[in-house]
């Protein structure tokens, strides 16, 4: 270990008394710690670096420099970043929850106003980003966390760039395919903006129905799914869309009235819909346009964040949902957030694994709480999922191509 290793290790000790695990995603374990230095608890994000042992990348480390000058009220804001023991840490803010947790919390009523203020928290990040042209390429519920405030602030900015594309080889991270814009499934490898917005256009429509909306099992099935629910698109309509790498001919579907689909939304929440659903990517709605879109200037207007709904913070229990009777229509049954994601047995030599949560750095562990993990590993029922046509979906995606 170098000396300037050595420097750093010191500094995590010193200033980050580590508490529990809160999770692990696709870069590594996410644990929960207290800033020595401020008094603040923080979120310290461990990220493997694989093979390069040697150290972090020059060019990541710039990226994050970037990262850290990336401030706004609604993004997740980049505090400190350091390796340790092979592994690079991101301190970011302490977050209370996350947008998943409030769709799908069945306790919570998410009034019209209540949907058009966290749409437009997260159209304000995108926004934001554009404009330094950094895109995030991981639009998801569960990337939109929550503060005390109530402000949604999006996590998880740019890590895709640095890090790569995550490997979505494990089934808890392949939910993201759900929220993938129709260029990425047909490999483009030219991208921009546009990306976000589809997703982010997902997480409205997951908002409107409180259940994910186009839930593919592959990415064949996601094209199959967004081409019956928005009609297979002709040439017209998204002229590159034949000289995509992956391109392959769909028989062609009409679209069904978007109405149909979100029988409660407003006419401005659909017209707002269908603009962030645009095939051509060239066409689709910018995140400034969609700001400036009737939809948020209509009555309701937006609530404001410290009102909205929110669920327990974490660490907190849930209070027992009602019994579901399987007779009474589309509902969301899912088991507390982590547990509906399964991890294999993995096998990849590194033991940074959240049911090996004792295997922690042992120098900083001497804050952290008990149980955190323990409900891991409890078994709980999958989600019961009702798809936007009305059968059972197909079961849980497990491999991406
Ligand atoms: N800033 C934060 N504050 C509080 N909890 C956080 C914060 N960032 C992440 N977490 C929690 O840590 C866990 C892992 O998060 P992470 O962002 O690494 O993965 P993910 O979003 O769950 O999945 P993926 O990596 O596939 O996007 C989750 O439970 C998440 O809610």
């Amino acid at each position: 270990m170098s000396e300037i290793d050595n420097l750093l290790t010191k500094k995590v000790a010193d200033r980050y008394l580590k508490r529990e695990v809160l999770g692990e995603g696709t870069y590594g374990v996410v644990y929960k710690a207290i800033d020595t230095k401020t008094n603040q608890t923080v979120a310290i994000k461990k990220i493997r670096l694989g093979k390069q042992k040697e150290g972090v990348n020059f060019t990541a480390l710039r990226e994050i420099k970037l990262l850290k000058e990336l401030k706004d009220p609604n993004i997740i804001e980049l505090i400190d970043a350091f390796p340790h023991k092979g592994n690079l840490h991101l301190v970011f803010e302490f977050m209370e929850s996350d947008l998943e947790a409030v769709i799908r919390d069945r306790n919570i009523v998410l009034s019209p106003a209540d949907v058009k203020s966290y749409l437009q928290m997260t159209l304000k990040a995108l926004a934001f980003c554009h404009k330094k042209w950094v895109l995030h390429r991981d639009m998801k519920p569960n990337n939109l966390l929550i503060g005390a405030d109530g402000q949604l602030k999006l996590g998880d900015f740019g890590l895709a760039r640095i890090f790569g594309s995550p490997d979505r080889r494990f089934t808890h991270q392949v939910f993201a395919r759900w929220y993938r814009a129709p260029e990425l499934l047909f490999g483009t490898k030219q991208y921009g903006p546009a990306v976000d917005i589809w997703g982010a256009g997902c997480v409205f429509a997951e908002l409107l129905l409180r259940r994910p909306f186009l839930q593919g099992s592959s990415d064949i099935d996601q094209l199959g799914k967004i081409f019956a629910a928005f009609g297979t698109p002709k040439p017209a309509q998204w002229p590159d869309m034949v000289y995509l790498p992956d391109y392959v001919e769909y028989q062609y579907v009409p679209a069904p009235p978007l109405r149909s689909l979100f029988p409660m939304a407003s006419d401005d929440a659909l017209d707002l819909l269908s603009k962030m659903f645009t095939y051509d990517p060239k066409a689709r709605i910018t995140a400034q346009q969609a700001l400036e879109h009737r939809y948020f200037t209509s009555p309701p207007a937006p609530t404001n964040p410290a009102s909205l709904p929110r669920p327990p913070r974490k660490g907190e229990s849930i209070p027992k949902a009602p019994e579901i009777n399987p007779t009474d229509g589309p509902t969301v049954l899912s088991p507390p957030r982590k547990l509906r994601r399964v991890m294999p047995n993995r096998t990849d030599g590194n033991e940074e694994n959240v049911h090996n949560a004792d295997k922690f750095d042992d120098h900083v562990g001497e804050g952290r709480t008990a149980g955190a993990t323990s409900s891991r590993n409890d078994s709980v029922p999958m989600s019961i999922d009702f798809s936007v046509f009305g059968s059972r979906p197909p079961p849980r995606p497990t491999i991406n191509r």
